[in-house]
């Protein structure tokens, strides 16, 4: 038996694009025979775009999708690449008409053995049992006498299956197509899992992931190989397309990499989360046919760091950043929003809200709330103005925490198409923002943020004088009450008896779960925690369940608590 060459694709492709999807993927086998690949490992879906929700129900997607594969399977034989094992994930069909999720191998020109993904995972954002068929064995293929298993995502989730199956197959490597979406901190979860499956496998396992954004998920790429042990052998860049090569050698024994290969330099989470809302919003943007997009900066941190993700994402000169003063704004405000704009070369303008407010205040007779709200409003119909006359996408700059509480003008500073930090908690958004001046500081650049704009309190400046801190507790405090509550589920018992003052639940509990109706009205944005809202964390807005003062023993099991659903043994 010879040494096998395997590469790993990386690649980004669209929903629903199967002919830019065939084509990256052509390209991909031609990158990998010229390294003197036998095998290339392509993404979950890959041809389809993943995930596809309830297109995979329709039958004109489910038979473009099945006449695609077998038009690549010839193109690539028909341009010298037939000899190639290209491992392609894809939309199949089961015997009785549903869809599958599933990985072909292309050989010869034809499809050859394909692989159907057994443990469908239907919790968090997935929904893959209301869509799919799952698959029944295992498919083993076999390459110059190597024998390769194949997997797909949650099928080395989840013990049991068609992976369980394959220990004492006597496999020489098991490779595994992933659709695996990002969350702070998911890296070392993947990681450990798979070197639980090659130890149990005694095989190395290769794992390749989709990379791109794809509405509200981020898929941060990060492939990697793992010897029979567990331990990283080679590992792809993140957040962008990458090719890895591995070699399995002929006689057996670890895979290795390709001379001069060096592991990429691991970032830390503040820094890959910075990096997965910058690829979540650049997508969205780009896969929805914009070039620009338009944000009102009010020199406050929120919209400072959006403007400055996005200036990453699509170019200072893409952005256009309007400073709508009222009669509130300081003049550091004004400032700081004419600071950031130079800092990063936006498309900068000014368009004073006074005299339209007036206007709508003196014929409405408007005061308080409502007259504070009337300007966030009148902010809201200037950025889908330009929207609408220069068709730049508008960028709703919430954070987690004030999506949380309902700290926003619905049809106000809510108005939008994109959110790029709707996951982001207060706490998290500072310090994106200090990780990305530094970051400009140690490269000799200049820091993208105003210093004055991370370090003022902050005020949604709407009558004078206002903080937050006048309606919410401090950030620090909230955001550890909505972690506990949003993100771990813990109920109010669980909060009190982890030293929580009960006042402080009462209010933080009561705000989040009267804004459910305002959350389901907020845009998009790119899902970058365990938990967040929208397809992750689902609750009824008619409801009139209310967290019960029941006292709670410390140390009891939060994931059971309060009816909500735990997710499968080892799920993120
Ligand atoms: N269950 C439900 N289903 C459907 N609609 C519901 C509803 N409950 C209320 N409503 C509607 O919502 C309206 C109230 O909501 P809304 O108009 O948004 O106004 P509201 O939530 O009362 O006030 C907005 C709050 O956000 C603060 N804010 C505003 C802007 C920016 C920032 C910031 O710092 O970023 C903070 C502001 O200081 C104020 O405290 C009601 O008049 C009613 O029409
Ligand atoms: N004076 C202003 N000019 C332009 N846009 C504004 C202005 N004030 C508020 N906005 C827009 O409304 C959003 C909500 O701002 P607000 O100041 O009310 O609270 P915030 O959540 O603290 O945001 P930020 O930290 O950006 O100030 C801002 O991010 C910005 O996009
Ligand atoms: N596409 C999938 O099956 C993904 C599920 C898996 N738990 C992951 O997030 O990586």
């Amino acid at each position: 038996m010879s040494a096998l060459r395997i590469a790993l694709a990386q690649v980004n492709p669209a929903v629903g694009d199967l002919e830019a999807n065939a084509a990256a993927v052509h390209a991909a086998a031609a990158r990998a025979a010229e390294a003197g690949a036998a095998v290339v490992l392509l993404p979950e879906m890959v041809l389809t775009g993943y995930p596809v929700e309830d297109l995979a129900l329709r039958g004109s997607f489910q038979r473009a999708a099945a006449a695609r594969l077998t038009q690549l399977a010839a193109e690539l034989a028909a341009d010298e690449l037939g000899d190639l094992h290209v491992v392609v994930g894809t939309l199949g069909t089961a015997t009785d008409g549903r869809p599958t999720n599933t990985a072909a191998v292309l050989h010869d020109g034809a499809v050859g053995p394909v692989y159907t993904k057994h443990h469908l995972p239907n919790y968090g954002v997935f929904d893959e049992y209301r869509i799919f068929a799952p698959g029944t064995g295992p498919v083993v293929l076999e390459v110059g006498g190597h024998r390769l298993g194949l997997a797909i995502c949650e099928d080395i989730w989840v013990d049991g299956g068609p992976v369980a199956e394959l220990a004492g197959a006597g496999l020489d490597a098991l490779l595994v197509l992933n659709g695996s979406p990002y969350e702070y901190g998911k890296g070392a979860v993947r990681r450990r899992l798979a070197r639980e499956r090659a130890t149990r496998l005694r095989c190395p396992v290769a794992y390749v992931n989709l990379v791109g954004g794809q509405d509200d998920l981020v898929f941060d790429g990060h492939s990697f190989v793992v010897d029979a042990a567990g331990d990283l052998v080679a590992a792809a860049r993140g957040f962008e397309e990458d090719q890895l090569l591995v070699e399995l050698p002929g006689g057996g024994g670890a895979p290795v990499t390709p001379p001069g290969y060096a592991l990429p330099r691991e970032r830390d989470d503040i820094e890959q989360m910075y990096a997965a809302v910058v690829l979540g919003l650049r997508d969205y943007v780009r896969k929805n046919g914009f070039t620009k997009v338009v944000l009102g900066l009010s020199g406050g941190i929120d919209s400072a760091l959006v403007a400055a993700v996005a200036a990453d994402a699509i170019g200072g000169a893409n952005v256009v950043g309007v400073s709508m003063p009222s009669r509130y704004s300081s003049d550091h405000s004004r400032g700081d929003a004419a600071d950031l704009a130079a800092r990063i070369g936006l498309d900068y303008r000014v368009q004073p809200i006074a005299p339209m407010v007036d206007a709508f205040e003196d014929a409405l007779h408007l005061t308080g709330v409502p007259a504070e709200n009337l300007q966030a409003r009148m902010r809201g119909v200037i950025l889908m103005a330009v929207s609408n006359a220069e068709g730049p996408l508008v960028l709703a700059t919430g954070n987690k925490s004030e999506l949380a509480v309902g700290y926003s003008t619905i049809y106000g500073d809510a108005v939008g198409g994109f959110a790029p930090i709707k996951d982001v908690l207060k706490t998290r958004v500072w310090a994106l923002a200090r990780w990305r001046n530094e970051a400009a500081d140690a490269a000799g650049e200049t820091p993208p943020i105003p210093w004055s704009s991370i370090e003022k309190p902050p005020s949604a400046e709407l009558r004078p004088g206002q903080q937050d801190s006048d309606s919410l507790p401090e950030y620090e405090l909230l955001d550890d009450v909505l972690e506990g509550y949003v993100d771990r589920s813990l109920g109010r018992g669980e909060l009190l008896a982890s030293g929580f003052d009960a006042d402080t639940v009462e209010l933080v509990l009561s705000l989040v779960d009267r804004a459910e109706w305002k959350r389901r009205q907020y845009p998009l944005g790119p899902k970058v925690t365990a938990m967040a809202f929208g397809r992750d964390r689902r609750l009824p807005v008619t409801t009139r369940w209310r967290e019960q003062a029941a006292a709670v023993a410390v140390g009891s099991d939060p994931s059971t608590a309060d009816g909500v659903q735990p997710r499968p043994a080892g799920a993120p």
